[in-house]
């Protein structure tokens, strides 16, 4: 038994839901489907949940938003009217929309109702062509299926309850289509997973219906051991630990949500990437375990908006406590932190610049000031990180050599360094404006 998610480019329009009914249709195995709302058709494209997003903000701030109603529908009514789908659909998504609007939540709760309408809907389109190219298919709202998560609106994390309830869902008849990106929680209430959560929901129902193989479809024959935007014609990965795929999803391989990964690897489900458009293709498998043989460093992944909360103090190394009140300053105004490299008396902490605002930075560096009374505060902006990965490194001598020969050829200052005891992965922060250069760099150095 198989569990099959399209992401948003794979039912971006009428021609795309097509190639998914065949997919499915090609493989009796494939029984629970779980699809993403429709993303971009072409590079400049907008995903209906932008869209989504765009029309919740208006109307929560009581603007017209009329004219993004409209672009929204027909979207749907595109994709509907070409795939000969009943006018039924449609009313049903206009429905859900006025009637989300019109509600008594609070507006939390509105936007996140609103987020979810896109991945809703393309569900109900794509059971209903599945019956029309003659299959067995029915539509099964997350709540139905079992997935029940925690209270957090736009990040909302998986409850372990969840998988026996979905373990039931074997006993269904059919093909079952259930919505990506959102659950409900133990009251009832609808709640969002983060941005390209649907592969989320993939492996949550993997794990739960206990499934032997999970196929997340997407856009790309494989995944690459770089981002294909950043190097042209990368090398192609033909197999992938979870430790692996883990970090180099969470360093800025978008290709999989590194959340994702949890509920297939506690249940040791396998996972394929694969192309919808090319389907033939045997992808990419992620696995506990791969052959000894392969290479030691499996990928390179980078992001940017990062900023270095730089703090020094002579004989910081002798105050008791200075890292963890540092620490706690942090976590009592709400901020996580990514990596924490320090030296005898210095100390960085690296943070998204998503966790930081204008109020959050003066009242961190205030505390700090009073509490810590550092030499040295400052906060950079600017940083990109990119990271080195493979578990074969751990027994591979020259790793760290060779990577900071790539960023001294192309003439680039490395500005941290971090390598965690595990040794899956090398971290090297950089001015972003390097990156690109730096992402080449490592390719030729240790690709080609
Ligand atoms: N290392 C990588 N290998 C493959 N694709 C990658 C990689 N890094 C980033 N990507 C990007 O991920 C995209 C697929 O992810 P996404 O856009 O979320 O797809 P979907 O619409 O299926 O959810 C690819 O088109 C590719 O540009
Ligand atoms: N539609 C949601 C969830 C998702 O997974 O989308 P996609 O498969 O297009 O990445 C988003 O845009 O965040």
């Amino acid at each position: 038994m198989k569990v099959v998610k399209f992401g948003g480019s794979s039912v971006a329009n009428d021609e795309q839901i097509k190639k998914v009914g065949s997919i499915v249709a090609d493989d009796s195995d494939r029984k629970f489907v779980v699809v993403s709302a429709p993303g971009k058709r072409f590079k400049d494209d907008v995903k209906i949940t932008d869209l989504l997003i765009e029309l919740s903000d208006l109307a929560l701030r009581n603007k017209s938003f009329d004219k993004k109603l409209t672009e929204i529908m027909e979207r749907f009514s595109e994709i509907t009217s070409e795939l000969n789908l009943s006018q039924v659909i449609l009313t049903d998504i206009k429905q859900s929309i006025q009637s989300t609007l019109s509600s008594e939540m609070s507006d939390r709760a509105k936007a996140d109702e609103l987020k979810s309408i896109g991945e809703d809907s393309s569900a109900k389109i794509v059971s209903a062509h599945l019956k029309t190219i003659g299959l067995n298919a029915q539509y099964v709202n997350p709540k139905e299926a079992g997935i029940i998560v925690s209270n957090e609106p736009g990040n909302a994390q998986v409850l372990p309850e969840s998988f026996a309830k979905l373990y039931n869902m074997r006993q269904r008849d059919g093909i079952i289509v259930i919505p990506g990106f959102f659950g409900f929680t133990q009251e009832g209430q609808l709640m969002t997973f983060p941005r390209g959560g649907s592969d989320i929901t993939g492996s949550i129902v993997a794990a739960g219906v206990q499934a032997d193989l999970y196929e997340n479809f997407t856009d790309v024959d494989s995944v690459y051991v770089v981002d294909p935007r950043m190097v042209e014609n990368p090398e192609k990965v033909t197999e992938l630990t979870y430790k692996e795929m883990r970090e180099l999803s969470y360093s800025g391989f978008g290709v999989f949500h590194d959340e994702a990964l949890m509920p297939a690897f506690q249940r040791e489900i396998p996972v394929c990437i694969k192309n919808t458009n090319n389907p033939q293709s045997p992808g990419t498998m992620i696995v506990s375990e791969k052959d000894q043989q392969s290479r030691c460093v499996v990928g390179i992944a980078s992001d940017t908006g990062f900023s270095n909360l730089y703090v020094s103090k002579y004989l910081m190394n002798r105050e008791l406590g200075f890292g963890r009140r540092l620490l706690q300053i942090l976590e009592e105004e709400g901020i996580s932190f990514e990596h924490a490299p320090s030296g005898i008396d210095n100390m960085s902490v690296i943070i998204r610049d998503n966790q930081l605002t204008a109020e959050k930075e003066i009242n961190v560096i205030n505390r700090i000031k009073q509490e810590l009374n550092p030499e040295t505060i400052s906060i950079d902006y600017g940083f990109a990180m990119v990271m080195v990965v493979g578990e074969g490194m751990m027994n591979a001598v020259g790793i760290a050599e060779k990577s900071t020969a790539a960023f001294a050829e192309a003439n680039i200052s490395i500005e941290m360094i971090n390598q965690g005891s595990s040794e899956v992965s090398v971290m090297f922060g950089i001015r972003k404006d390097k990156l690109d250069l730096a992402v080449k760099s490592l390719y030729h150095k240790f690709f080609e």
